[in-house]
């Protein structure tokens, strides 16, 4: 495969990047700073501004109608001193998410539900689209196709809307060039699904009721899409098991929303899924506060009102992109 100089850089810092943040903190802050000094400051998207709000600058923003429930949320949220980043400046390496909230499972369900409630009146086969889309954005960023060699990347898909959301990554992926293959075990009778599924037979992605071999020389990552803000006590199988292989292998795993498996609120039990990479959906949940590997955030359809209101202090985005870095 052709590629140009700075793809070639950037691969390679990719490739630095993931295999040495599995087993070391400081080297990932090492290359951090590399990231940081060379290669991604020529990148545009990584030398966007980053918005890095004070409870001033919040309130700034808000319209009069916000600013009650918005100074109870700061309250509870109090911003970290020294938190003026310098925009033109700023990177995504710059950029500390400290400030952005992070939500518990009700405020995760309700996020959804006013999402599509009459007001702001979105479709979940909507929000899904522009869910899924952004996984596969962000997993393009972070695993570019030369990184993973003519390898796969195989989707585990759960019964439910993360499922769903795996099942829109797969499409697009597949358009972005990468050969893929979806494990989805638990199908519904669900219209929405059924025509995700048969998208993605269209598009020649294969679909397996069974789980694949994890086999390193065949898969260069793995998606898990099994299980977001709705899961709750233990995984039953065949989730189980495929966790537990997910976690015996020595592939990547990229998780949509939050890593399968993962008490919502409190994080990973033991034995729980090691991720490398999380794309969090609309705002992260607080399980990601002890996620310490390439945390993206996806899901860039939120209305101003509706951030501001419920205090979501999302980050800035740049201009078109799908994703941001947290
Ligand atoms: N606005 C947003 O942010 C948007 C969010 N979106 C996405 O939706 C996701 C939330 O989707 P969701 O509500 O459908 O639930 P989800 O987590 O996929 O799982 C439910 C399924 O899992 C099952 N299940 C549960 N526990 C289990 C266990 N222990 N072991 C085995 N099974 C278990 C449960 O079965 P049940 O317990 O009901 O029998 C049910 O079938 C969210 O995380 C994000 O990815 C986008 O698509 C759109 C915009
Ligand atoms: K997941």
């Amino acid at each position: 495969m052709r590629c140009t100089t700075s793809q070639a850089v950037r691969s390679l810092t990719h490739l630095a990047q993931v295999k040495y943040s599995r087993h070391s903190c400081i080297t990932t802050v090492a290359i951090s700073q590399y990231h940081h000094t060379s290669a991604l400051n020529a990148n545009p998207v990584l030398r966007s501004p980053r918005s890095c709000y004070t409870s001033e600058s919040i309130h700034a923003r808000a319209t009069n109608k916000d600013k009650d429930s918005i100074a109870s949320i700061t309250q509870n949220h109090p911003t970290k001193p020294n938190d003026n980043i310098n925009s033109t400046n700023a990177t995504n390496t710059d950029y500390t998410d400290s400030m952005v909230k992070y939500l518990t499972q009700e405020e995760a369900k309700s996020v959804d539900e006013h999402l599509m409630g009459d007001k702001y009146a979105f479709s979940i086969d909507q929000l899904m689209e522009l869910a899924g889309l952004s996984v596969a954005c962000a997993v393009a960023e972070q695993y570019p196709p030369a990184l993973l060699n003519d390898k796969r990347v195989l989707i585990l898909c759960g019964p439910g809307n993360n499922g769903g959301d795996g099942l829109v990554a797969a499409r697009h992926l597949k358009l972005f060039g990468y050969s893929v293959d979806v494990y989805y075990p638990k199908q519904k009778d669900v219209k929405l699904y059924k025509s995700l599924t048969t998208q993605c037979v269209n598009m020649e992605v294969d679909i397996h009721t069974d789980l694949p071999q994890l086999d390193g020389d065949k898969y260069g990552l793995l998606i898990d899409a099994m299980f977001g803000f709705s899961f709750h006590g233990e995984p039953r199988e065949p989730f189980k098991t495929a966790i537990a292989r997910m976690n015996e292998c020595d592939i990547d795993t990229c998780s949509v929303d939050l890593p399968s498996g993962w008490d919502v609120e409190k994080g990973p039990p033991t034995d729980g899924l090691k991720p490398a990479m999380l794309v969090s959906l609309t705002a992260p949940k607080l399980c990601a506060k002890t996620f310490t590997g390439h945390h993206y955030l996806g899901g860039r359809f939120v209305p101003p009102e509706l951030e501001r209101v419920l205090g979501l202090n999302l980050p800035s985005y740049a201009t078109s992109q799908m994703f941001v870095k947290l």
